[in-house]
């Protein structure tokens, strides 16, 4: 059984908390200081603390953050749940930092105390690491989603053991990786899958919109406001809200966002009753938030809200060894659309499609794909074929160095050796001499970058 100590000097909140752990099957003890905390732990090796900032004896929360410190330096295994008011918030985030796993705001929710220690005790037991696709496959519904890239492997093995859990997922990658694809798994794979996933594009969305849509109106909230509207937060209850282009959230649209993830209430526009909800959090981004909190114009508090796990998506340029079976894929499915039984692609043209660069990532390859079907009266499609859909700069640079901060010097060698590959049709000793490297030398790099080769 999983033991819990609560760290607290509020005889009210120490009761209030081990009555309802208690009751919810965990072993629960209580003490009022770290002083005591320390003399505790040795003994009852707790699995997890709850530890309230805010001492009574200063309201700076400074006795608390200093307790996470020597937690954290002298019991480095025990995870931290912290508590803390509305106003001393930026402590919590300092306290996420420093190696907490959440921080809940007082008044707490109780379902939703519960739900972050179990969450939080799920993902630490669940540690055992899948490799191939086919036992990933055996445990999971990936059904849409291709590839065997170990870089996708790793991403699928994560979502997969995150899914059943309320954790929130962030999910950065450049456009067209496939991210709401991947929220799409995170729902598909938790228990939640019967109850809605409710998607919002906060792309360009002003401030009063954001409320409205989010959260709703009642009729007469704002001039065209002629019925109430339900927003997307209760549109999710009970089921995954997926908030796509997180990024472009303007900062008081982000604190309210904050307030309902915190609290999991809010009042819908022009009405002063609370709703509550239960939803799953999922976000996206192809921005740099970290750069963006960085800079001030993303909040480090919603930061920390949002990414208790985050997945970062490769470009596709940086798993060319997924491009054939997508390619594929697309293909397989199109052919049924268009009533073409016969259509497939030629194994030349697959490999070419691989030294292409494709910066609109998955759906550029797709778009391509279905583009050459409809413009190609051949069942077999060839090279030829997707050259006249493809445009220049498309393709790979063909005499000018791409612009600065495209390309990383390695992703700039991957693309040299593809289309060096590419062109001497996999002849090794002359990729190798038109690269200037040995054989031996030009072997590592195709392991490196996993690009199939035939020995010489
Ligand atoms: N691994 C994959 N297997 C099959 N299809 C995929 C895969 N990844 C992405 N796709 C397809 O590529 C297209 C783009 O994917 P998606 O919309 O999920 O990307 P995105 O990262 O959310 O893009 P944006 O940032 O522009 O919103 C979709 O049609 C999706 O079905």
């Amino acid at each position: 059984m999983n033991k819990i100590l609560i760290i607290d000097d509020d005889f009210a909140v120490q009761t209030s908390l081990q009555l309802l752990l208690q009751q919810a099957g965990f072993q629960v003890k209580t003490c009022d200081s770290p002083a005591a905390a320390r003399e505790l732990i040795p003994a009852y090796k707790p699995t997890l603390i709850i530890l309230d900032l805010n001492f009574s004896i200063e309201t700076s929360g400074e006795e608390g953050m200093k307790a996470l410190k020597m937690l954290r330096s002298e019991f480095p295994e025990v995870l931290i749940i912290l508590l803390t008011g509305w106003g001393t918030i930026n402590l919590a985030v300092e306290g996420m930092k420093l190696g907490a796993k959440d921080f809940l705001t007082k008044p707490w929710k109780n379902d939703h105390l519960l739900q972050s220690i179990r969450t939080i005790l799920d993902l630490e037991e669940k540690t055992e690491r899948v490799s191939t696709r086919k036992k990933l496959d055996q445990k999971f519904d990936f059904e849409h989603i291709v590839g065997e890239d170990p870089k996708l492997l790793s991403i699928l093995e994560t979502i997969g053991r995150v899914a059943p859990t309320d954790a929130p997922v962030l999910i950065t990658g450049e456009s067209g990786t496939g991210k709401e694809l991947i929220a799409e798994a995170i729902h598909q794979n938790s228990k939640r899958r019967i109850r809605p996933f409710v998607k919002v594009n906060l792309g360009g969305i002003s401030a009063t919109l954001f409320e409205s849509e989010l959260f709703g109106h009642v009729r007469g909230a704002f001039t065209d406001a002629k019925s109430d509207r339900i927003g997307r937060f209760e549109l999710a209850n009970r089921g995954t809200l997926f908030l796509d282009e997180i990024g472009d959230l303007d900062l008081s649209s982000q604190v309210k966002l904050l307030r309902v993830l915190q609290d999991r209430t809010f009042e819908p526009l022009g009405s002063s009753k609370s709703k509550t909800v239960d939803v799953r959090v999922i976000c996206a981004t192809n921005r740099n938030l970290e750069e963006m909190v960085s800079q001030g114009t993303f909040r480090e508090d919603l930061f920390y809200r949002i990414n208790l796990i985050s997945v970062k998506l490769p470009a596709l340029r940086e798993r060319p060894i997924d491009i054939a079976s997508l390619a594929t894929y697309f293909v397989d499915n199109l052919k049924v659309i268009y009533e073409r039984p016969q259509l497939k692609i030629s194994s030349k043209a697959l490999q070419w499609l691989q030294t292409l660069v494709l910066p609109g990532n998955i759906r550029q390859l797709k778009n391509l794909v279905e583009k050459t079907i409809l413009l190609s009266p051949n069942d077999q499609l060839e090279i030829t074929d997707f050259q006249k859909n493809i445009t220049q700069t498309n393709t790979a640079p063909k005499s000018a160095l791409p612009e600065v901060g495209t390309l990383t010097l390695e992703e700039m060698e991957l693309l040299m050796i593809r289309k060096a590959m590419s062109f001497h049709q996999n002849n090794i000793s002359r990729v190798a001499r038109s690269l200037g490297i040995t054989r031996f030398a030009l072997y590592r790099r195709l392991e490196k970058f996993g690009i199939p080769y035939s020995e010489e």
